[in-house]
This record gives C-alpha cells, sequence and structure tokens, in this order.
C-alpha cells in the first residue's frame, strides 16, 4: 500500500532538556531524526517524505538529508507554535490526489518498524483512518488538585503511537475543520474523531517509543546497540 508521510521535527524538545532540538541528538554518532528518515527511505511503499522543521534549522536538516543520502524528502514544510499546526502545513506540502494514502510521524519516534508502517496503512486504506497504538500497562488515574477524581477502567485504554495514518480526502478535512473549530489535539486522530468518523487502532509496539525526556535516551541506546547486534549476526547474502 503506496503512501506518503509528513514526519514532524519542529519541536522544542522542553521536556529533555537539551541544548538542541531532540531530533538532533545523537545515538552512536547518527542524529535521531536520521534513524527516523531512514525507516521511510528504505520503505518500497512510502512514495515521498514531507519533512517539517523550525525554519532555523533548515540549513542543518537539509545538511543531514545530503549527508546521510536521505532521497525520499520532496518537501521541507515550516514548522508551527504547536503540533498540530506543524502538521497542517507538512499536509499543506502534499500532492492534492485525494484518495493517497498519507501517514504522519513524530520525528521523534525512530523505532517504528516497516511491518507496523504496513499494517496501519492497509487499516487506513479499508476504513479511512488508523493509529498505531498499545495497552497501557499501568493503572491510569484522573487528577484534580492533586487528588484522584477518578481511576479510568484500565482494559479499554491505550496509548496513541504514531504513524497515524489516514485518506488524504479524510485528514485534510479533518484539520480544516479543526481550525475552522478551533479545536487543540495533541494528535491528528483526534481531529478525525471530532468528525464522528471510525479510527481504527491497530497494535503497535512497546519499542516505537517517543524521545520525549532524557530517560528515552537511555533506552533508546539500547534499542540502537540490539539493532547494531543484529546487524552484524545477520549472514550475508
Ligand atoms: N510545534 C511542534 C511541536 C512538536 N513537533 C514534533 O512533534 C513530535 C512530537 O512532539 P513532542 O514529543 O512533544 O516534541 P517537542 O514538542 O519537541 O517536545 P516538548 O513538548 O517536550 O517541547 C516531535 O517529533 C516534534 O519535533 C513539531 O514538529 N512541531
Ligand atoms: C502524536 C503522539 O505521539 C501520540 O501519542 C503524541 O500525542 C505527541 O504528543 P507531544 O506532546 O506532541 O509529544
Amino acid at each position: 500500500m503506496n503512501y506518503q508521510v509528513v514526519i514532524v521535527a519542529a519541536g522544542q524538545g522542553t521536556r529533555m532538556g537539551a541544548e538542541m532540538n531532540k531530533v538532533l541528538l545523537t545515538l552512536h554518532g547518527i542524529p535521531v531524526i536520521i534513524y527516523t528518515l531512514r525507516v521511510f527511505e528504505q520503505d518500497p511503499d512510502c512514495t515521498g517524505v514531507v519533512l517539517v522543521i523550525k525554519e532555523s534549522e533548515r540549513k542543518t536538516f537539509c545538511e543531514l538529508i545530503r549527508r546521510y543520502h536521505i532521497n525520499k524528502v520532496t518537501e521541507l514544510a515550516e514548522g508551527g507554535r504547536e503540533r498540530q499546526e506543524s502538521v497542517y502545513n507538512g499536509l499543506a506540502k502534499l500532492g492534492d490526489s485525494q484518495e493517497t494514502i498519507v501517514m504522519v510521524h513524530d520525528g521523534a519516534r525512530p523505532f517504528v518498524t516497516r511491518n507496523q508502517i504496513a499494517r496501519v496503512a492497509e487499516a487506513a486504506d479499508r476504513c479511512g483512518a488508523a493509529l498505531l497504538a498499545v495497552r497501557v500497562k499501568d493503572t491510569i488515574k484522573q487528577v484534580a488538585c492533586h487528588s484522584v477524581s477518578k481511576t479510568l477502567e484500565r482494559e479499554s485504554l491505550w496509548a496513541a503511537q504514531t504513524p497515524q495514518a489516514f485518506r488524504m480526502s479524510v485528514i485534510m478535512q479533518a484539520h480544516r475543520e479543526g481550525r475552522v473549530r478551533h479545536f487543540k489535539v495533541t494528535d491528528d486522530a483526534s481531529l478525525v474523531e471530532q468528525l464522528g468518523q471510525t479510527v481504527e487502532v491497530v497494535e503497535g509496539s512497546y519499542r516505537n517509543i517517543k524521545l520525549t525526556t532524557p530517560e528515552d535516551m537511555i533506552i533508546a541506546e539500547k534499542f540502537v546497540q540490539e539493532e547494531e547486534k543484529a546487524d552484524a549476526n545477520r549472514p550475508r547474502v
């Protein structure tokens, strides 16, 4: 199932507390964003990447794209104050084919796999909108004034991941509607839900983490080590 992808990489990385954009931090000497871009560069079903960046980091990203031979980046779009606006700006750069499958992916999620991508694309083609998610492992409390106001029933709770995948017509309408009605969301599927449309949940992976706080970089280093070891042990064809 062919698709295009908008990869958002224009955040501040506040929770990471780094000196720089967290997607420019390196794992074994390679920037996080390159791990993410490589997954799509090496996926034959990916027909194009729109990378959303801060204008002030354009030169840095262009240099990385060149150095690491990321050829599928067809457009650069300017990030917005919030992730929602960054996604909107990225979508605006895509072609106008209404039935293409388009994905939105966090640049800070470098460990997504082709199998996960293929499954969420297939689900979006079938029902218009889909997202990767994993069952939550902890008991989730709703809190007000530092006291529990509600304990949510864990059996029905899933943690949303990305990519989130959509038919182009669905996500474009959802983002336009979201702007008109001033919806503020932290993921794109929420905008489709606001339209009352079905969003299918596709099982993701606990390894598809979003690098958000310093602890996540420690986990990411481990994952990279494991992948390098697996590559070294893979028989040469
Ligand atoms: N205005 C924004 C905010 C976020 N993002 C991107 O959206 C993804 C998920 O966002 P998040 O993890 O929140 O990144 P930051 O906003 O950078 O982190 P923080 O909230 O800690 O500042 C990241 O790849 C980030 O670069 C973006 O493109 N534009
Ligand atoms: C889109 C997302 O990764 C799904 O879990 C998450 O909502 C992004 O939130 P952030 O605050 O922009 O990291």
